[in-house]
């Protein structure tokens, strides 16, 4: 069951809007219409758009442009659908079904393609991704050349995104040759002066690369996805599943580029957990969409951003104690990790902004070279503009759900919690671990309320999220902390017992040896 509730990312729940229905309350979840061939192999189209969006828990319907016969050899045969009944299909979805995104794959005719730009006119959509789908990998003509003015002239004005790939952009350019990365930078530009809102020119079929390269342009920046190619002949199906996720991610209401990000991560992870998967004796193998229900594993893949076993020895800086101590920000945070620290949080309540960002960028490069996550408390335009790992907030602070929109899927939030109601809530927001406590009396927190040894154990167990335990823990006490034993109890946070100290490099020290002798004793 866990590996279930981790495909259907906690960041899926946030965007279900709830309408009032006689009444009642309803769940209305993000919606994809793809507009699309079938793959009888299931490796591409219509089966590739309905696996992908339903892993990143979008509902997708699906009007069918046409079937194909094809397999991991090839096409062996292509049966269009008649213009009326894509027509059909297109006005039984869209006039009732409020979808958000349309996505379409294979047009095999102008025809159907203007029966599609007729029906957006009627049923306008929130977002429309095309993936100008001409020929299959295997050289098969999916989309005769009368569908090129068709794109070019009616469907790429309308859309907010194209995504063609090398053969397609040359074919959109007139032929142009596409051989180099600075062509597609170029080709980029060309196909957003056709009229669309982006372009993501995909670069996985770019000959002699080390690494996968698609070229993004927004009209004004281009941006460069690289990721290293995942050596293995199962990639059929990558351009369907990309565009497909893009869509996916605009409908729960990401912005373009984050959306793309997203993709991109979702179709690296499945290309490597599917490298060795045998289907198909032809050269091109499909890939499996399905992953993350599959292997836990690969939900915490290294695009999952997150290690929770960074939370064992948690250091939050205070900066009227290291001032106390005469020391500053950054000498403080180099000595914690010197001495063990495995994540840093700066907690600079009074510090002035200036003064607040010039010691989190010296930071995070001390950070970035140790391996250690940065995180900020409370300040999302500190964390943005340092460029560090996340943030941690508080209950007053900035919501969740408003955090994550600002900092993107990449990066880990953190937020306090003292019910097991605020626990619930941080899953279902989309926050990476919960901070738990006072968990014993604390003067770095005034008014704060003790929930005790007991209270960290209730909300350990009831939690879903990682937990670190915070609140007056030091030497004396953190053992029966970490000796309650719930699992997801991954470390301690600390500010007084390291920063309020003469010595932090000591400090640190003396309570990570102290951590590692429970963690061996309770493995034992
Ligand atoms: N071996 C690989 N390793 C990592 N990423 C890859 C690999 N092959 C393709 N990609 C990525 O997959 C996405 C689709 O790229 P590609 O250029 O293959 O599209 P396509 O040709 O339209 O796909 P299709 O096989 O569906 O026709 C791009 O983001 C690309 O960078
Ligand atoms: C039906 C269909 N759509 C798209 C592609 C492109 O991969 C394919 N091979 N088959
Ligand atoms: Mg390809």
């Amino acid at each position: 069951m866990a590996t279930v509730k981790n495909a259907l990312s906690t960041r899926t729940f946030s965007v279900l809007a709830t309408v009032g229905n006689n009444g009642n309350c309803k769940r209305k979840p993000p919606h994809v219409l793809t507009v699309a061939g079938s793959d009888s192999g299931a490796g591409a189209g219509i089966q590739a758009d309905l696996k992908a969006c339903g892993s990143l828990g979008v509902y997708c319907s699906s009007v069918v442009t046409a079937v194909t016969a094809q397999n991991t050899v090839g096409v062996q045969g292509v049966h269009p659908l008649p213009e009326h009944f894509v027509a059909a299909q297109l006005r039984s979805v869209l006039s009732d079904m409020e979808v958000d995104v349309v996505k379409t794959g294979m047009l095999p005719s102008i025809g159907i393609l203007r029966v599609l730009c007729e029906s957006l006119k009627e049923f306008p959509v929130q977002a429309l991704v095309v993936d100008p789908v001409m020929v299959s990998t295997s050289g098969d003509v999916l989309a005769g050349t009368s569908t090129l003015d068709g794109f070019r002239d009616e469907l790429l004005p309308m859309a907010d995104i194209v995504t063609p790939n090398l053969k397609e952009a040359a074919a959109l350019l007139g032929g142009l040759r596409l051989e180099t990365v600075a062509d597609m930078h170029h080709a980029a530009r060309c196909i957003y002066n056709l009229g669309p809102k982006n372009v993501l020119v995909k670069g996985g079929d770019l000959p002699d690369t080390s690494d996968a390269i698609d070229i993004f342009f927004d009209g004004k920046q281009c941006h460069e996805f690289r990721v290293p190619r995942i050596k293995t002949r199962n990639t059929h199906g990558t351009g369907c599943t990309l565009a497909s996720c893009i869509a996916a991610e605009l409908a729960k209401g990401s912005s373009m580029l984050l959306a793309v990000q997203e993709a991109k991560r979702f179709v690296e992870g499945a290309l490597l957990y599917s490298r060795d998967m045998v289907i198909g004796s032809g050269p091109q193998g499909p890939f499996d969409q399905l992953y993350k229900f599959k292997d836990q594993a690969f939900t915490s893949y290294r695009g999952e951003h997150f290690d929770p076993n960074s939370l064992f020895l948690y250091a939050v800086t205070d900066w009227r104690m290291n001032k106390k101590w005469g020391r500053g920000i950054v000498d403080a945070v180099k000595a914690a990790i010197d001495g063990g620290a495995t994540i840093i949080q700066l907690r600079e309540k009074e510090a002035k902004t200036g003064d607040f960002l010039g010691a989190a960028e010296a930071c995070k490069k001390i950070c970035q070279s140790n391996h250690v996550p940065l995180l900020i408390n409370d300040r999302v335009d500190i964390a943005l503009a340092c460029d560090a790992d996340g943030v941690h907030v508080g209950q007053s602070d900035m919501p969740v759900s408003k955090v994550r929109k600002l900092l993107g899927p990449n990066k880990i939030i953190g937020v306090s919690c003292k019910t097991l109601e605020q626990a619930e809530r941080a899953w279902v927001d989309g926050a990476d671990y919960i901070g738990c406590g006072g968990v014993f009396p604390t003067s770095t927190k005034e008014n704060n309320i003790t929930i005790g040894l007991d209270g960290l154990k209730a909300l350990c167990s009831a939690s879903k999220l990682p937990v670190v335990a915070i609140g007056g823990i030091k030497k004396g006490n953190a053992g029966s902390v970490m000796e309650l034993g719930v699992p997801n109890l991954k470390g301690i946070a600390v500010v007084s017992a390291l920063f309020d100290q003469q010595c932090v490099l000591t400090e640190t020290r003396c309570l990570h040896s102290l951590l590692m002798d429970i963690s061996a004793s309770t493995m034992a």
